[in-house]
């Protein structure tokens, strides 16, 4: 069998850094060859070699309807051949907005940007700016792109690779900073307790895709959202990840919780480069050109993301869609959980929706990022490479969480179950 990927690979190294444009493609956490893809149509892509594969990547999230649905298709076709930029405001991007504000109602007012690392940035701006504040509260393992002041015990890649921090980001920019574990609200209460008077915003994952998948305890973030409340400091869920996939509405719907800033990325393009930033209209009219917040960007709001991200939005909102991904992700889930039991496995899951966590454990409960660091890496390993090679794609790290897409279906089932119990009997 020929391995196109290693000739395309060792040719990538020589022009990009590492062979990649984004550092958890190179698998480095689980060894060997990144797979050079070149077609994807529902559920299945393809690599340069002809090999098909189950896609449980999607892009890392964004394709939440699939591989080149023929609406998402035609309308950036469309919208291309009407021009693809102008630095000047479009019908588009209106629409996209009230689509967005009709799914999640929270959005009272939204800034699009080009990615999810800008939505974070802006939303940390704004709430300094709005307040008068310095400091920002993180959570260990929660990712929010690579923002210097929050790329602080940061998950995805920095997880990955095991970078503790990152050179390049200076102590003054991290030093207002603060971290505390994920889903221990006691820690928050102490940090506050402390700096609650200086204390711009706290961000979070409300489902943390970027350790694994890790719900938030609804404890926990009504405990984020009294504590905001008390102090004067933003609540701000990063749905970069969970938006349009914990629930058609988010995170913020499936817990009934609401945040008072929002990041959103990946399905809101629905595979094209758009992100936004959006939240109680009060505050986001602090942003430039109504507020003094600056913010801008020459390709934020560009007409072929937002003609894909509306598509994209608009078939997910279908009644009955998205509940049928999420009823396929909890039947694959419970598939995996059978075969691996009657392997001996100890494997526990996690479901948000579409977003899945698999985790080769027997503890009892997996909510803190060192339950995560906790499984068997090895066996995750041994596990990605049975799947790869069965035809199945997983994110290469153990970090990184699972999707499903309304085009997955019973072919796409019977084959990674299939694929999964031979796996599981070598394990
Ligand atoms: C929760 C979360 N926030 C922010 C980001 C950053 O988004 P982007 O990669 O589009 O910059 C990501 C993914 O990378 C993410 O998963
Ligand atoms: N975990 C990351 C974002 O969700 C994965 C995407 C990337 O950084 O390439």
């Amino acid at each position: 069998m020929t391995n196109r990927s290693e000739a395309l690979f060792e040719e990538a190294n020589q022009y990009l850094v590492g062979g990649v444009n984004s550092a958890v493609r190179a698998f480095r956490a689980v060894g060997g060859t990144p797979v050079f893809m070149r077609r994807g149509q529902g559920a299945w892509i393809e690599d340069v070699d002809g090999r098909q594969y189950v896609d449980y990547v999607l892009s890392y999230g964004p394709l939440a309807i699939g591989h080149a649905h023929p609406a998402v298709v035609d309308a950036i076709a469309q919208t291309a051949a009407n021009g693809t930029s102008f630095g000047a405001p479009t019908e588009l991007e209106t629409e996209l907005a009230r689509k967005v504000q009709a799914i999640m109602p929270g959005m009272e007012r939204l800034r699009m940007v080009n990615s999810g690392t800008e939505a974070c940035m802006s939303a940390v701006r704004l709430a300094r700016g709005y307040t008068g504040r310095d400091r920002v509260l993180k959570f260990r393992g929660n990712y929010h792109g690579h923002v210097d002041a929050l790329l602080v015990e940061a998950g995805s890649g920095v997880l990955t690779l095991g970078i503790p921090g990152s050179p390049g980001v200076p102590a003054a920019v991290t030093e207002t900073t603060l971290t505390a574990p994920y889903n221990d609200i006691d820690s928050v209460r102490q940090l506050v307790a402390e700096y609650g008077d200086s204390l711009a915003a706290i961000l979070v994952e409300p489902v943390s895709g970027n350790m694994n998948c890790v719900p938030a305890l609804p404890e926990f973030l009504q405990g984020l959202r009294d504590v905001c409340d008390d102090t004067g400091a933003l609540l701000v869920f990063d749905e970069v990840m969970s938006g349009f996939r914990a629930s058609l509405g988010g995170a913020q719907a499936w817990y009934g919780i609401h945040p008072d800033l929002t990041c959103l990325g990946k399905v809101i393009g629905g595979g094209l480069p758009t992100a936004a930033l959006g939240g109680r209209a009060e505050i986001m009219d602090w942003l430039a050109p109504t507020g003094p917040v600056y913010q801008a960007g020459t390709l934020s709001g560009n007409p072929l993301a937002m003609a894909s991200g509306l598509t994209t939005l608009t078939e997910l909102a279908r009644p009955g869609v998205h509940a049928e991904a999420e009823a396929w992700t909890a039947r694959l889930l419970e598939g995996l959980r059978d075969r691996a039991a009657r392997a001996g496995v100890a494997l526990r899951t996690h479901q948000a929706g579409t977003m899945f966590g698999l985790f080769f454990t027997d503890r009892d409960s997996v909510v803190g990022f060192e339950d995560v660091a906790a499984c068997d890496g090895d066996r995750f390993v041994r596990f990605f490479h049975g799947m790869l090679e069965a035809g199945v794609y997983l994110a290469p790290s153990a970090f990184e969480a699972g999707f499903v897409s309304t085009a997955h279906d019973e072919a796409a089932l019977r084959h990674t179950l299939d694929a999964a119990e031979q796996v599981f009997a070598d394990l």
